[in-house]
């Protein structure tokens, strides 16, 4: 790889470090042996379709493989018994006979080869279907960890990127597989079977071919590995840009990260322009050793017709079926590389398939019944990273409908505790429980739906506006949506909008202003109607008059659910019931906001300095 060996030049020291930025642990070339279990575990996806098809497939084969292999049989047919029988006397009747069942042949081996396709696509798109859809399925499951391990752009590469290479194999790989095997198999009797001597002395250059196939193609598909390596790279660092393509325009980076992405591309090229060459060089390699097959052939073969051991017909029908014995040999080494990067793709893919959740239910789990809103916190200690704590034994208690403000400095562990009253996380030490019950042993889709959880970065899916709000409660009405909206004052600019309720927002809501959007997101947790809500509050400046707005909407939010706030404005901090100061991980401070201000302690130092800088 590029990036494991010194780098000789600055330029090519910045180049090492771009793509530094872009190689994830599991991105490396794999170039491992061919693995059973793992093959009979991706063939196990085609099973349910095979039952059905696979006769027809296999029928269909047969069928194609043996009208192709009695075209030479015939070919030498119409040579020594009409052409030039040995009673010199020639047969045109014979002739056209043989001429007509070959034109037939040709027709049934045309007919089978669609239908074999036409199956094998379908079984082929069938199991990618059903890969991709328990891919998908598996990765919504997993934890928040998971992602924290992984930029999104790895994610995505991998199921697209590996899926496809399945894909390939899939559809063109396995039918090819089928037709060589019973295609050589075939070939091999009838040469065995017409002149065993000339059969075996033709094949002694099987083992030759076969060689220069392995060895040479492993090279090979290692190259092309570490093309869709690089690309993957591409992909991922263009995923990254378009994300950052706002950031990059305000700091004008553009010229530098051009320099980034055309550094990559030029890597992908010349790993392209490697590997293309090693393949160009195998072609004539293995045309070479089946000219020595052929030359062999021709030497011992008209020996064998001066002997009398041979027909004129015979060696026609014997070249042609050389002719086509070359090319399954050929394809089988190509179809071997293509399992194997099969095989690094499926390795890939089961590796995300069996990344257990660590937030999962609990053997024997039940739903928590309607939640009430009582929250304890008991000694809660939590690390993202073993002995880097972000809580340090945390202790809280909540009174149902309560509503409680999180204040503290950045970093000192705001987020961490919703993320755990989500069960987003479960605590390295002590526990969590909502009604008297530790939210570990309950179900987690009973627990989640019952709290509402409004982001700071207020995540706006493609869609209309109606559909946005109703991502709250799927089953609510156009009523229902609608009296959420107004409830949170969100109906008025929805009405402005080019087709109210219908306007199609784009992915993240970029039509929408910053207050605008918390307003939609209001609207969606009210319809969502949960028992504890969780709101990051946006901290972005808006203008007073939406400020208000929102003021309200959030009174009309939290009116009767037990709240955690992470506030960062002084009016929602002062209106709230407990206001609890974290300072690295440790409960500093707790009271309201009268009491506090009298401490004269952390908070009266955050609030002096908000009004400081507003
Ligand atoms: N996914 C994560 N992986 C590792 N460490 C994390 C992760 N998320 C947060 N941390 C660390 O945990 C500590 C607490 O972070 P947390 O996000 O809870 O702070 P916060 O008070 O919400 O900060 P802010 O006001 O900036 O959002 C920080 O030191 C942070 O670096």
């Amino acid at each position: 790889m590029a990036t494991e060996r010194k780098p000789k030049s600055s330029k090519e020291s910045v180049r090492g470090k771009i793509e530094e930025r872009f190689v994830y642990q599991d991105d490396e070339v794999i170039d491992k042996a061919f693995d059973w279990r793992q093959f009979r575990r991706l063939f196990a996806y085609m099973i349910p379709y095979a039952k059905q098809m696979l006769p027809l497939i296999i029928l269909m084969t047969v069928l194609g493989t043996v009208t192709k292999l009695a075209v030479p049989y015939l070919t030498s047919l119409a040579i020594d018994r009409a052409i030039v029988p040995e009673n010199g006397q020639t047969s045109l009747t014979l002739l056209y006979g043989i001429t007509a069942a070959v034109l037939v042949l040709y027709l049934i081996q045309w007919a089978s080869g669609v239908y074999r396709i036409k199956y094998t696509n379908i079984i082929g798109q069938k199991v990618i279907y059903d890969l991709r859809a328990d891919l998908f399925k598996h990765i919504q499951k997993l934890s928040f960890n998971f992602f924290d391990k992984r930029p999104a752009g790895s994610v995505l590469v991998r199921v697209t990127n590996d899926v496809n290479s399945l894909q390939e194999l899939f559809t063109n790989g396995v039918v090819n597989l089928m037709i060589d095997c019973v295609q050589l198999a075939g070939i091999v009797v009838i040469l065995l079977l017409i002149n065993w001597k000339l059969g075996l002395a033709v094949m002694i250059t099987v083992p030759i071919m076969f060689l220069i196939s392995t060895k040479l193609r492993q090279k090979i598909r290692i190259a092309w590995q570490e093309v869709r390596m690089k690309n993957s790279r591409i992909n991922s660092h263009l995923n990254e840009s378009i994300q950052g393509i706002r950031v990059t325009q305000a700091y004008t980076q553009e010229r530098e990260n051009m320099r980034y992405f055309d550094s990559m591309n030029l890597s992908s090229k010349k790993s392209w322009d490697k590997a293309s060459a090693m393949n160009q060089g195998f072609g004539p390699l293995i045309e070479i050793t089946g000219g020595i097959g052929t030359f062999v052939l021709f030497v011992l073969g008209v020996y064998l017709i001066q002997t009398g051991e041979l027909t004129i017909g015979l060696l026609v029908a014997f070249s042609n079926y050389v002719g086509n014995f070359w090319d399954p040999i050929n394809r089988l080494g190509q179809m071997y590389n293509q399992l194997l990067v099969a095989m690094a793709s499926s390795e890939r893919i089961f590796e995300f398939i069996d990344e257990e959740p660590n937030i999962a239910d609990k053997l024997g789990a039940k739903p928590i019944p309607a939640i009430t809103g009582g929250i304890r916190f008991n000694q809660v200690v939590f690390e993202y990273e073993k002995g880097r704590p972000a809580l340090k034994g945390i202790d809280l208690d909540v009174r149902p409908g309560q509503s409680i403000a999180l204040v503290g400095h950045t970093g000192s562990g705001k987020s961490t505790i919703i993320n755990l009253l989500s069960r987003f996380y479960d605590p390295s030490r002590g526990s969590v429980v909502i009604d008297g019950q530790d939210i570990r042993e309950v179900t987690v889709q009973s627990l989640r739906s019952q709290i509402g959880v409004v982001l700071q970065d207020t995540f706006i899916f493609s869609g209309t506006i109606r559909d946005n709000i109703r991502f709250g409660r799927l089953d609510a009405t156009d009523e229902e949506v609608e009296a959420a909206a107004r409830a949170v004052d969100a109906h008025d600019f929805i009405m402005k909008l080019p087709a109210a309720y219908n306007t199609e927002v784009e992915e993240r809501g970029n039509v929408l202003s910053m207050g605008q959007r918390q307003l939609l997101s209001f609207a969606r947790a009210l319809l969502a109607n949960p028992r504890i809500l969780i709101l990051d509050e946006a901290t972005a400046s808006i203008d007073t008059e939406t400020e208000l707005k929102i003021q309200e909407a959030l009174k009309v939010l939290l009116k009767g659910r037990t709240s955690f706030i992470v506030a960062h404005r002084l009016s929602t901090i002062r209106s709230a019931d407990k206001i609890i100061v974290l300072d690295h991980g440790e409960i500093k401070e707790t009271g309201t906001h009268r009491e506090l201000m009298e401490q004269k302690g952390i908070y009266y130092g955050l609030v002096e300095a908000q009004f400081r800088y507003l």
